[in-house]
């Protein structure tokens, strides 16, 4: 393809441009910075040296291009290059058991089987559809629970948090979970988690690192192993399930019970990987289990409450909306169905608005490419890496008007009415890129939609959102497992019927 150099290009073309690298104290030094930090100083780099940026940071040569043309070039029309990943930290070896989840995979045939078992098995539109039941549930524990607040004061960030994580425990492990198991399983995933940041260090010396660090890393290995046990019961119910399905609907000489709902885990059970010609083994079933947890929890329920958080700020908007569902279901519903959201095409702009002023991710995970190539006239070599500044694009002035501003009208094609046209993949042209843009793109983005759409228009529906006295809603941010809301957002609720 063209973007490959020639080895006389090669010599030519150097990296993009970026502050001098002080070999080993210059790494390391930016090694310690995390992405939020980094992206002010990003910001500045690029007044100085335009869409592309290269940062010395550890061992690899780290790219960041901030250009929507640019983007597009390498992630739309060259993808095939720029959809690798780095070889995993010593970390994520262990919590991928190595590789096997679609996030950490290389660009190959163990990715491609994972991705597509995700994407037709789960993102399926019947297979959605069977899911409604738990959505459903999940919606009437969170509004329960927002109903015995007192005071009618709410601090949604745990609720939602949680809202969002049933529903995709119940997608993962089956929709006949009671909610002690859940919280269990929630449990489980958030000691792992928020352990992370502590256990970072592992990935710098690895082996150095173990035997300084023993303690921690015994605790580290120690929460890898209760997520083990917690998942494997799970996943072995499963299977015996499964089979016990299968062998009643050969006796009935029909298909399975149509009370049955297929679940992530059933998907997998019987997946084999194409290269080394086996099943997945039971490690490797936890990490894509906790795969799916992790990727789909922090992102929508922090989206969740960015949107929840403009519409208590902008009172007209929340009350436009709720209009704009009123017309659709009726007064009297007692709640918004999922049919209904199709016709709500200013829910759909307040969902889009709020992912590209309070995008859950200011970055995409890392890129590599599969061979030195070529973008804007720079090289980005094989053992660089790439990333894609998220953030940035959405706020783009040239792109955006007035782009700090949270205006949903924006995306209304003629003023409201009609269905919005605006494509999220980005494959015709890059405007935001809140999921990544190309083979990356991530998977569960129109589940990520649905789950939003549905959990704010109900929430609309059901209650008037309003700042508690003398609270302004503060809309800082802070850096988290995503950019999440410094401080987390109150509100007084009152029941709308
Ligand atoms: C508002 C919610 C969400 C946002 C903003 C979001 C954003 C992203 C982004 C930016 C990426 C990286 C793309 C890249 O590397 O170029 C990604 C990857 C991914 N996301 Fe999401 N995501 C969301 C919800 C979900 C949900 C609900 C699921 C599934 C249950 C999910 C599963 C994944 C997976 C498996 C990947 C890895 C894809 C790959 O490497 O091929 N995400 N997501």
């Amino acid at each position: 393809t063209v973007n490959l150099l020639s080895s006389h290009a090669k010599k030519k073309k150097s990296l993009p441009p970026g502050p001098l690298a002080f070999p080993v104290i210059g790494n390391f030094l930016w090694l310690r910075k995390s992405f939020s930090e980094l992206e002010p100083v990003l910001r500045s780099l690029r007044a100085r040296h335009g869409p592309m940026v290269t940062l010395h940071m550890g061992p690899r040569p780290a790219v960041f291009v901030s250009s929507h043309a640019l983007a597009h070039q390498a992630l739309v029309h060259h993808g095939a290059v720029f959809s690798d990943r780095a070889p995993p930290s010593a970390i994520v070896r262990v919590l991928s058991s190595n590789q096997h989840s679609i996030n950490t995979s290389s660009y190959g045939p163990n990715w491609r089987l994972l991705r597509r078992n995700f994407t037709a098995e789960i993102l399926h539109p019947s297979r959605i559809r069977s899911y409604s039941r738990a959505r459903a549930w999940v919606l009437h524990i969170l509004v329960r629970e927002l109903r015995s607040q007192p005071g009618g004061v709410v601090r949604v960030v745990d609720h939602f948090q949680y809202a969002m994580f049933c529903l995709l425990v119940l997608m993962c492990f089956g929709d006949r979970l009671e909610e002690k198991q859940i919280k269990q399983i929630e449990e489980t995933q958030r000691r792992l988690m928020l352990g992370m940041g502590r256990f970072g260090v592992f990935n710098f010396w690895p082996r150095l690192s173990k035997l300084v660090l023993r303690n921690r890393w015994k605790e580290f290995y120690e929460l890898y192993k209760n997520q083990n046990r917690v998942f494997v019961p799970l996943i072995k119910a499963r299977s015996k399930a499964k089979r016990e399905q299968l062998s009643k609907a050969k006796e009935n000489g029909n298909d399975v019970d149509g009370d049955w709902t297929v679940s992530y885990v059933d998907t997998l059970l019987d997946l084999e990987l194409p290269e080394e010609k086996r099943k997945l083994e039971e490690n490797e079933l936890v990490s894509l289990c906790s795969e799916f947890l992790n990727a789909g929890t922090d992102t929508t329920s922090t989206a969740l409450q960015w949107i929840v958080a403009n519409l208590v700020k902008y009172p007209e908007i929340q009350e436009r909306l709720y209009d704009e569902i009123k017309s659709v279901v009726g007064q009297g519903a007692e709640q918004v169905k999922e049919e209904d959201l199709q016709r709500m095409s200013y829910l759909k702009a307040i969902v889009l608005e709020g992912l590209r002023r309070h995008p859950p991710l200011h970055f995409v995970v890392p890129h590599t490419v599969t061979e030195d190539a070529e973008l804007g006239g720079y090289v980005i070599p094989k053992d660089g890496t790439i990333n894609f500044m998220v953030a940035e694009m959405g706020w783009d002035p040239e792109v955006w008007e007035d782009p700090m501003a949270f205006k949903p009208e924006r995306f209304l094609s003629c003023g409201g009415g009609e269905a919005i046209g605006f494509d999220i993949t980005g494959s015709k042209e890059i405007k935001m890129m809140p999921f990544g843009v190309g083979r990356r793109i991530c998977p569960g983005y129109g589940l990520a939609m649905l789950h939003l759409e549905y959990f704010v228009a109900n929430l609309v529906w059901l209650f008037k959102w309003r700042t508690v006295a003398s609270e302004e809603v503060d809309l800082s941010e802070k850096q988290e497992m995503t950019i999440v809301m410094k401080t987390p957002l109150r509100a007084q609720i009152t029941s709308r019927n």
